[in-house]
């Protein structure tokens, strides 16, 4: 065991575990309290909890429902004990746990912001500093002396937020709580917590919208019944866990690659993708210049006869996100049924009408179009298949953001 105390902001976990007792009838708790020799079963929801964070690092945690993510949250935060393994934290932590915990609905929000200072890490002195502060952050109104319970749980999360954030802390624990909130304070929230990133906060972020992760976090863990099964770069740990879900909603049978720079690529051995290439002009390239014409070659060999097979791509910008995508069912086209053994070639073509960067495409198969749009079935997809850079079009108007709009502009004096 390491005695030395972590610097402010560092997390260290080691062989934590969490069970909580299981009984099969209603009155084996009390059986058993009563020394009826009934027994308990222990139910793990997490285990075997290895984790290291250091100072500054924003770490993105994701997983289905019931993985074990808030549980997670919540021993770290200390307001639930571990069965086995150790925690410790550097510095000072706060916490933004589920809505309702620390405020109680009888008390005012005034009252309450006393009484859940303490889980956000705040002694008297410092909450009476901030009071005004929290007051406008939050900004609720005449309802800060009204009763919690009649807050909508939008209000609830503003003074939540408002009162964990007051002071800058060495380590901010957020759990989803952000997604109740309206995009007005979402904004306000994430502007804060950047602010807190940069001056060397550590953040550990549960959240279900995977936007946000990419846009705050620069790692991510995903969680699977109780265990960290991926801890990574967020593209790529995003991407596992998205295939597994393609998974759960399929028939299960996909061949997922969990590691490596494909990470999250996955088939079940219907059709392979033979070759992906970046073309410009008819040749190869990794680098031209925004607004070129760019063809993405894709290369299909079919493994089994399919009737209504689409191809499509992803294109992803450098953290990952999927700013642009479509498939052959989408633009209104049919490649027909197709037999084992046969191979295809598709290329999509389009101005590159993108910000100067480093972009990759993620190609895909599937079997089935369906109205809207929709596609019925996944039958493969290709993380990272092709990667490009554009530089920037010194012929081109200035203009900034994410994509080319080329606007026209008239201008009249009135
Ligand atoms: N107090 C408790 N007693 C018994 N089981 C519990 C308790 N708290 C949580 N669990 C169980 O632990 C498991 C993990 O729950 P947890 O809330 O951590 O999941 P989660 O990943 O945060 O899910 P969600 O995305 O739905 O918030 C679930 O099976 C849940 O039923």
């Amino acid at each position: 065991m390491n005695s030395r105390p972590l610097p402010p902001g560092a997390l260290r976990i080691q062989g934590l575990g969490k069970a909580y007792k299981r009984y099969a009838r209603k009155w084996d708790r009390a059986g058993e309290w009563l020394g009826l020799g009934v027994r308990h079963r222990l139910h793990w929801v997490l285990r075997d909890i290895d984790l290291q964070v250091d100072p500054g690092e924003a770490v993105g945690i994701i997983g289905v429902n019931g993985a074990g993510k808030s549980t997670l949250l919540k021993l770290i935060a200390g307001i639930t004990q571990p069965t086995t393994g150790t925690i410790e934290r550097g510095g000072r932590l706060s916490a933004l746990l589920e809505l309702g915990i620390g405020f109680h609905g009888e008390l005012t929000g005034r009252e309450n912001l006393w009484s859940a200072g303490a889980l956000a890490g705040l002694d008297g002195a410092t909450l009476s500093a901030c009071l005004s502060e929290i007051a406008a952050f939050a900004d609720i109104g005449d309802y800060l002396d009204q009763p919690v319970r009649t807050y909508s749980s939008g209000m609830q999360v503003r003074l939540a937020f408002a009162l964990a954030t007051a002071v800058r802390p060495d380590l901010l624990i957020v759990d989803e709580a952000l997604a109740v909130g309206d995009l007005f304070f979402q904004q306000r929230c994430f502007e804060r917590i950047r602010a807190f990133r940069a001056a060397g906060t550590t953040l550990l972020f549960v959240s279900h919208a995977m936007s946000t992760v990419y846009a705050l976090c620069d790692r991510a863990i995903l969680i699977e019944g109780g265990r960290i099964i991926q801890d990574g770069e967020p593209r790529r740990v995003i991407d596992v866990y998205n295939a597994s879900i393609a998974n759960r909603l399929g028939s299960g049978d996909l061949r997922i690659v969990t590691a490596g720079p494909g990470a999250g690529s996955y088939d079940r051995g219907d059709v392979r993708i033979e070759q992906v290439q970046v073309l410009h002009q008819g040749q190869p390239v990794q680098t031209l210049v925004s607004d070129s014409l760019l063809t993405v070659r894709i290369e299909v060999r079919f493994l089994r006869d399919l009737q209504d097979p689409h191809v499509g791509f992803q294109v992803r910008d450098r953290r990952g996100e999927a700013i642009y995508m479509t498939h052959t069912h989408g633009l209104g086209l049919r490649i027909g049924p197709v037999r084992a053994g046969e191979r295809i070639e598709v290329c999509f073509s389009f101005i590159a009408r993108l910000i100067p960067g480093d972009y990759s495409f993620t190609v895909g198969v599937a079997d089935g179009g369906l109205p809207g749009g929709h596609l019925e079935r996944s039958l493969t997809r290709f993380q990272e298949a092709a990667q490009f850079s554009l530089t920037r079009n010194l012929q081109a108007a200035h203009w900034d953001g994410i994509c080319n709009l080329e606007p026209s502009c008239q201008i009249q004096r009135l």
